[in-house]
């Protein structure tokens, strides 16, 4: 019999099994499951999902309350949408719930969860974050490394200045701007010139339609054993993305090995490809890495830091241009703390309070990751007094709290104030259960400290450098589309003029 067939007839079995565990029998003694949708039986409710998951996910929380459940084909997915509840996993069962529910995609993506975002909570992700953590992100390469921001972010206000009065693409500049900060921050001047403008739209190519396909249901996904036939081709796709940022990846590294034997080996302050390959060579340690795991992680930061920034700025400029009196607001505390003869240093960001209540009403609003990545106990656990198996896919609602009319006034409203008198009781580091749009707990974003010099630095300079008006007779549409990262549906485009005092502070 063909293989496909025995895999078919697998999962009619397995599912009717499992209908029967379901619905039938129930051990008295355990909590039950969380309510939700019953759906079909073998596909669950895969074959009632909507294009917009989240909003699906929204109308749920809406008929089933706090915390529901699904099954999609065979996979039991939990969905959690309450501060409480929240606590309960990310605080008081932390270590539990530290696991990630990586898919295929992921895992492909990642060379098999090789990497921080998807592996899973062992010694080696606790590692590799202390790597990243530590010799990327801490404060000290952050301050040694803003000379790269600093010509990059240059680079992106010279190239609005020069396109003055026409339709500038916010989203793609803020990509392409995080993007080369990255570059440069993982193998520095390694590639520079027309070879870095090559490599960077290799990469921006590549990395959005990886960052997509990410989202994207597969039925191997909810059908184990189906995974192998790659029925929608998902993981051949992924494996392509995956080759293409393969050979960008070898080639930076061969350039980089060869150019560290031509010199004496740098002293005091190295970017990140260096630190890791030196770890590499040391085998005994702890710390020690292999190739697969170097780009395993490279993979994570350029997908994880690209299309999240990028977005959110976009996002930020189609709100403050929906709010003209946020807009005035803004660009009136630029004037006064920055001052129009200059353009903006990082040092100035700690003082603009009111664009920093602006950036966190926008991720209020327009979460990055709405659905965080999912996390996946080791063991069968009670949450709000419902059994969640061992291995279950758990989502955390993380737009749907930060809208929540029981605890924010007027929810739906663009409100930067809300955070300006509140400024101490809402940051980004995921302790307030009511505001988490960088996850929380074990598992919060990893590139959170450079996420928020940049989202601020960039947003700072686009708008203190620029008035921005929409094209003639033209609206925001702010529809949103999620996959894994939740985007605007139409790219805002926006019309600059110069604000600044003097033309050679755009040279
Ligand atoms: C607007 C910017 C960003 C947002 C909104 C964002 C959001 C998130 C969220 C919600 C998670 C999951 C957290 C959880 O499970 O609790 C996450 C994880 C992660 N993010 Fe970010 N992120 C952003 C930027 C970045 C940047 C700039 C980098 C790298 C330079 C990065 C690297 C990572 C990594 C490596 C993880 C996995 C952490 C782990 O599993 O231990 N992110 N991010």
């Amino acid at each position: 019999m063909d293989q496909f067939v025995i895999a078919l007839l697998s999962v009619l079995v397995m599912s009717i099994v499992w209908f029967i565990k379901v619905f039938f029998i129930s051990d008295k003694r355990t909590p039950p499951l969380p309510p939700g949708p019953r759906g079909l039986p073998i596909l669950g409710y895969l074959p009632f999902l909507s294009k917009n998951l989240l909003h699906q996910f929204g109308d749920l929380a809406r008929q089933y309350g706090p915390i529901y459940k699904l099954y999609l084909g065979n996979k039991l997915c939990v969905v959690i949408n309450s501060p409480s509840l929240l606590k309960e996993v990310v605080r008081d069962q932390d270590s539990i719930f530290a696991d990630r529910d990586a898919n295929i995609a992921a895992l492909t993506a990642t060379y098999g969860g090789n990497d921080i975002a998807f592996s899973p909570h062992n010694s080696r992700w606790r590692a590799m974050r202390k790597i990243f953590v530590r010799e990327v992100l801490s404060s000290s390469s952050l301050q040694a490394s803003y000379n790269l921001r600093k010509d990059e972010v240059k680079k992106a206000i010279r190239y609005v200045y020069n396109n003055t009065g026409k339709r500038v693409q916010v989203g793609e500049l803020s990509f392409g701007t995080e993007l080369n900060v990255i570059m440069n921050m993982l193998w520095g001047g390694i590639v520079e010139g027309e070879e870095g403008q090559r490599v960077g739209d290799a990469f921006r190519e590549v990395v959005i339609k990886l960052v997509d396909l990410l989202g994207k249901p597969n039925i191997g996904d909810f059908y184990p054993v189906l995974a192998r036939f790659d029925i929608q081709g998902v993981k051949k796709e992924m494996e392509g993305y995956v080759q293409s940022l393969d050979r960008i990846f070898e080639e930076v590294i061969a350039r980089y090995r060869q150019k560290l034997s031509g010199e004496t080996k740098k002293q005091g302050k190295t970017d990140f490809l260096q630190v890791l390959l030196e770890l590499k060579e040391k085998e005994d340690s702890e710390m020690s890495m292999s190739l697969t795991h170097i780009k395993a992680l490279f993979v994570d930061i350029v997908a994880g830091a690209t299309d999240t920034t990028a977005t959110t700025i976009e996002w930020a400029m189609a709100e403050l241009l929906n709010n003209p009196k946020a807009m005035a607001n803004v660009q009136n505390e630029l004037s006064e703390m920055v001052g129009l003869n200059r353009e903006v240093e990082e040092f100035h960001i700690p003082k603009l309070k009111y664009l920093e209540a602006v950036l966190k009403e926008t991720m209020r609003l327009h979460p990055a990751v709405p659905l965080s990545l999912p996390r996946s106990p080791t063991q069968t656990s009670i949450v709000g007094g419902y059994t969640i198996p061992k291995r279950t896919r758990v989502f955390i609602n993380i737009v749907w709290i930060q809208r929540d009319p029981s605890i924010w006034d007027s929810p739906s409203e663009f409100k930067p104030e809300r955070f300006l008198h509140e400024n101490k009781k809402y940051d980004f580091s995921g302790n307030n259960f009511h505001y988490l749009p960088f996850g929380s707990g074990r598992r919060i974003c990893a590139g959170l400290p450079l996420a928020e010099r940049m989202l601020m630095y960039l947003l700072a300079s686009l708008l203190h450098s620029f008035e921005w008006k929409l094209p003639d007779g033209e609206t925001v549409d702010m529809s949103d589309r999620f996959e894994i990262v939740l985007r605007k549906i139409t790219p805002l485009l926006a019309i600059p003029t110069p604000r600044l005092s003097e033309p050679n502070l755009y040279a």
